[in-house]
């Protein structure tokens, strides 16, 4: 297990390494928020190529540093376009990250998000904390969860001070099962490889009000993640992401701006994500 001090020792060199690498990040995605998604890729440092036709996702996969999968808006020739994606990544050992938009909402997506789970090795999953909870009842790790209304969070299970240790629990046992990292999101979020689990509370209450702020940092986590190790990339995806929110959010405050301009802000400082602030800034836990 790693400890706090070593986390944050870590964070400059990582960051070093994620912009060296310049990770190709091929991303399959919904069309809702692949633009943000490319943006948000650029920005921390890695190289965006968004492909889904199955003739070329072979060739696509074998030159790719990490595959990320987004279910947003699936359709029957996208999913079979991401067990192609899967298996030539486990052949490649190339790291898959998972975005289980939805997942819990619709049959479609439990069928798709367990197929992808159990059928192929996952580097990571990024999800809202009601998608987590789906995927540990779909698991048995959980005998009951709430349905989302859509994509976002149900607000009874945001996570807070009060449940912050019981969702720990539960996460780190599912990312355990899984044999996965794990990236819980929220005003608090949880992140754990089954055996670490950090909290970290940062971030701003305008993130959720735009959409792609998740799907944004499932993107950036599968560059991070190319550049470093899972839990070590998935920290600074998460510092970096939370950091520019909080940044954008007091620039639109400064500017009596809102949601839109917010959107462009959280771009331009995950662009200006300095390794000092997230050391300095962020506020992490070992749980
Ligand atoms: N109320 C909040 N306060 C602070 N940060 C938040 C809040 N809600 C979400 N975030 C942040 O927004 C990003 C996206 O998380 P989330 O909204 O849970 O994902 P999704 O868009 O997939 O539902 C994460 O970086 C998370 O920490
Ligand atoms: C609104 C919407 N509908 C299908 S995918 C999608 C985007 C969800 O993005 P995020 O989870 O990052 O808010
Ligand atoms: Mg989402």
């Amino acid at each position: 297990m790693i400890n706090k001090e070593t986390l944050l020792d870590n964070i400059e060199k990582n960051l070093n390494d994620i912009r060296d690498k310049n990770a190709l990040t091929h991303c399959i995605t919904n069309s809702v928020t692949i633009n943000d998604c490319a943006n948000a890729v650029l920005a921390i440092g890695g190289s965006p190529f968004m492909a889904e036709d199955a003739e070329e996702l072979e060739e696509v996969v074998t030159i790719a540093d990490v595959v990320v999968i987004n279910i947003g808006k699936l359709s029957k020739s996208q999913i079979e376009s991401m067990k192609i994606s899967a298996k030539k990544a486990n052949e490649t050992s190339t790291p898959i990250v998972l975005d289980p938009v939805g997942v819990g909402v619709t049959n479609l997506r439990n069928r798709t998000t367990m197929d992808l789970i159990e059928n192929y090795d996952i580097a990571a999953i990024r999800g809202n904390i009601t998608e987590i909870k789906a995927i540990a009842k779909l698991s048995g790790v959980l005998d009951e969860s709430n349905t989302a209304k859509g994509v976002d969070v149900n607000a009874d299970d945001i996570i807070t001070e009060e449940n912050l240790k019981d969702n720990a629990y539960l996460i780190k046992e599912l990312a355990s099962r899984l044999n996965t990292t794990i990236l819980a999101s929220g005003p608090i979020d949880i992140l754990t490889d089954g055996e670490t689990v950090i909290s970290i509370d940062n971030g701003d209450d305008m993130m959720p009000l735009i959409t792609g702020s998740g799907c944004m940092l499932s993107s950036i986590v599968g560059s991070c993640i190319a550049g470093s190790n899972p839990l070590e990339g998935s920290l600074i995806a998460i510092l970096a992401m939370n950091l520019a929110g909080e940044k954008a959010r007091a620039k639109v405050d400064e500017r009596d701006e809102g949601t839109g301009s917010f959107r462009a802000y959280l771009i331009d400082y995950l662009y200006r994500t300095e390794a000092e602030r997230l050391v300095n800034e962020s506020n992490i836990e070992i749980l």
